[in-house]
């Protein structure tokens, strides 16, 4: 999970985040200002006195996202903020008193600090803690002004989070999936063999299965390149149906698909590339005859580099082709192609 798909996706969020929280800061902050003041003037000390903390605490915030980098910025208001509040809503509860006009800032904090569903069930559990508490100290227009307002800005906030989800799952989907096929595609695939090979991966050993279809340039020369992709759309829903669902299917390259079998021998690909093979033969292609040639390779870890085996797997690919296609081959071949 690298390049791209991070990069665009974290800037979204992150950017959000950090405009959220300083938009947010920067209104408790004088919030907590003008109630320092009114309540110093009431004579209410010990309010007064958390109004100086919680602004002082939203200056620091303040500081802090404007000097650290936007992800670590956004994630240390987010965390003082939620304390602040939990702070301040002990404080109403130990003196009696409502303190109905911060449950405002819960909902923005929630949203930005959890998923949608359990932030919406946090915002509504602090929605009737508060409701309550305004009901029992206040009179009873003060709790419909209060849940009216509370519940619009829970449906405001509750609807973006939602909408900012799906976003990032279509964004998150896009750059993993090919348009044509709907297969995953190259660069998702190279981040895979990036993590196989990487130290920490359990994946002991692997087997990968290269499939082509064969003469595709003469399906394109006959029928036209529109029926061309429409026979690349078919053969990947040919393989996907094939394939456990946990078996990951590529779009390799243009007619060219990878299989990456986790924990699985040499024997086992040979198997389902057979079976691959015969799936596609028997598929119909609104009357266009497709078959596959299939290369197979197996990697141990220890044995090297993943793309070893995916090396061998190409030539057996290859040595498949030689023979006279619609065939699998596995790396026995592929030492006799090289030889
Ligand atoms: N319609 C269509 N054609 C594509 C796409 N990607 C690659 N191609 C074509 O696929 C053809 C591949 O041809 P070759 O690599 O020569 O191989 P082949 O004709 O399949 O022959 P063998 O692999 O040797 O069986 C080329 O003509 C490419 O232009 C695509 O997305 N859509």
């Amino acid at each position: 999970m690298s390049g791209l798909r991070r990069d665009s996706f974290s800037l979204l969020r992150e950017t959000m985040r950090w405009r959220v929280a300083l938009v947010l800061s920067a209104l408790i902050f004088v919030l907590c200002l003008v109630l320092g003041v009114l309540n110093t003037r009431l004579q209410l000390a010990d309010t007064a006195q958390l109004a100086w903390i919680c602004a002082a605490v939203a200056g620091a915030c303040i500081a802090a996202l404007v000097a650290l980098p936007r992800h670590t910025g956004g994630t240390v208001f987010f965390v003082t903020i939620a304390a602040l509040l939990v702070g301040v809503v002990a404080f109403g509860w130990w003196h009696g008193r409502g303190m109905q006009h911060w449950a405002y800032i819960f909902p923005p904090v929630l949203v930005f600090l959890l998923r949608a569903r359990p932030a919406l069930f946090g915002m509504l559990l602090y929605g009737v803690y508060a409701s309550t508490l305004t009901a029992l100290l206040l009179p009873a227009i003060e709790v419909v002004r209060f849940a009216s307002g509370y519940g619009l800005l829970v449906c405001f906030m509750f609807t973006y989070a939602l909408l900012q989800e799906r976003a990032a799952e279509m964004l998150s989907y896009h750059s993993d999936h090919d348009a044509l096929s709907n297969c995953l595609n190259r660069r998702t695939f190279n981040e895979t063999l990036e993590q196989l090979a990487g130290a920490r991966n359990l994946v002991k050993r692997c087997t990968f299965l290269l499939l082509d279809i064969d003469h595709f340039k003469a399906i394109n020369d006959q029928h036209g390149h529109l029926v061309g992709d429409r026979v690349i759309t078919g053969v990947a829903a040919v393989l996907g149906r094939e394939l456990d669902a946990d078996t990951p299917l590529f779009r390799y390259g243009g007619e060219e698909f990878a299989v990456l079998l986790a924990d699985a021998d040499a024997d086992a690909g040979l198997a389902l590339g057979e079976r691959l093979r015969a799936a596609v033969q028997a598929a119909d292609f609104h009357g266009v005859g497709v078959t596959i040639s299939v290369g197979v390779g197996h990697w141990r870890r220890g044995d090297g580099n993943p793309s070893a085996a995916l090396d061998r797997a190409d030539r057996a690919l290859y040595a498949a082709k030689r023979a006279g296609r619609n065939r699998v081959r596995g790396e026995d071949a592929a030492s006799a192609a090289v030889a």
